[in-house]
């Protein structure tokens, strides 16, 4: 890794437009033979979707992932997904009882769509024996892997059966493990995702450290073909948990998959609670994003997506915390 940056370090050039209005230009993205409306997924995190948001997502032709900390749901969710004529994006960890959860699903003939392999530290032995049974158990899914933040991680999820992986180890907002372990790409998610995205040959998900819209043309850029998002889409209407007032400002919570508050204890936490105010529609946002990546698309001097892989970009300046506070 010769050049460390991160989102807030790079400008993108523009080059010249092509189009007449930026509603010409086309946001869509293919991944695993679907096409979706944005390169865009919201984070597989319990304050961030549940299942009225994933109905919602796969609805209108947006990319979701379910979370995985309410397990007993999951195999229901799919029969819910299957009978409205939606597809079904699962996780999974690496734990004894997900062998066992695999097996139902054959056993019951529920192919998830998209399966998520949902662990802190993807470059593992653990990781690659679960690819392999998914594999081996329900092979039309499509596998996701992650997270991890090497070449050689990339390469052997890959090599293992991984049809894409997923990048970003401690960029999060709700992240300390870049403080806690003085590991991760917290601080060069960007750089670690063109470190990454060169070495693959399937699809990389740039995962955790998006602060604005721009990031997301950014980290196409740098060879994301899909960005999950977790601190842009806390705070909606719709998202999960409770809405409280404070000060006369509306107020909503958005905790770590690795906090004290998801996991119920104090072991091993790596991550942080922390209350976001009140956005409004996730429907909204979403849509000002797709807006926001049209105009970067006709900066880029194209009509679609592929158009932001070939811009040139400038470093503007080097900072290790990417905007975010330390605790
Ligand atoms: N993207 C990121 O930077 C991070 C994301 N997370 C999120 O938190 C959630 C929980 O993750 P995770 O704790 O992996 O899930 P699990 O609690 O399911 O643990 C996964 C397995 O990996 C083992 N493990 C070994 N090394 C590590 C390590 N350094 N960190 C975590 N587990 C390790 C765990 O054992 P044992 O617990 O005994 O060590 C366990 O057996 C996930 O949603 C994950 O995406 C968490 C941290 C970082
Ligand atoms: N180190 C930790 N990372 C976490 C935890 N919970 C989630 N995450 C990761 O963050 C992104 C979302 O990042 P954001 O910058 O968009 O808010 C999410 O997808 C996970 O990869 C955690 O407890 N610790």
């Amino acid at each position: 890794m010769d050049n460390a940056f991160d989102y807030e370090d790079i400008q993108l050039v523009p080059a010249k437009c092509v189009v007449k209005s930026r509603s010409e230009c086309d946001t869509t993205v293919t991944l695993g033979g679907r096409s979706f409306k944005l390169p865009v997924v919201p984070a597989n995190m319990q304050t961030i979707i549940d299942e009225k948001i994933a109905i919602f997502l796969a609805e209108n032709d947006y990319f979701y992932i379910m979370h995985r900390f309410e397990p007993q749901k999951r195999l229901s969710f799919i029969q819910d997904m299957n009978e409205r004529g939606l597809y079904t994006s699962i996780s999974v960890g690496v734990k004894e009882d997900e062998y066992t959860f695999i097996q139902q699903l054959a056993k019951e003939q529920l192919s998830p769509d998209y399966i998520t392999i949902d662990i802190a530290h993807g470059h593992s032995n653990e990781v690659i024996e679960m690819i392999g049974f998914i594999k081996e158990h329900l092979p039309e899914s499509f596998v996701i892997a992650g997270n991890v933040g090497t070449p050689e991680a990339v390469r052997e999820l890959e090599h293992a059966g991984a049809d894409a992986t997923k990048v970003g180890i401690g960029p999060g907002k709700v992240c300390i493990t870049k403080i806690k372990t003085g590991f991760g790409t917290g601080g060069w998610q960007l750089a670690a995702l063109r470190w990454c995205a060169k070495a693959a040959s399937k699809p990389v998900i740039a995962d955790g450290g998006i602060r604005t819209h721009g990031d997301v043309a950014k980290s196409y850029r740098f060879g994301a073909t899909m960005v999950m998002i977790g601190s842009l889409f806390a705070g909606h209407e719709e998202s999960p948990g409770e809405t409280f007032e404070k000060d006369g400002k509306l107020f909503k919570e958005y905790f770590g998959s690795a906090s004290e508050f998801q996991k119920g204890e104090k072991k091993n936490v790596e991550g942080k609670k922390m209350y976001v105010e009140h956005k409004g529609s996730l429907e909204d946002t979403l849509q000002e994003m797709e807006q926001d990546l049209q105009s970067s698309i006709s900066y880029a001097g194209g009509r679609n997506l592929e158009a932001i892989r070939h811009v040139d970009y400038v470093i503007v300046k080097n900072s290790i915390f990417n905007g975010d506070k330390v605790y």
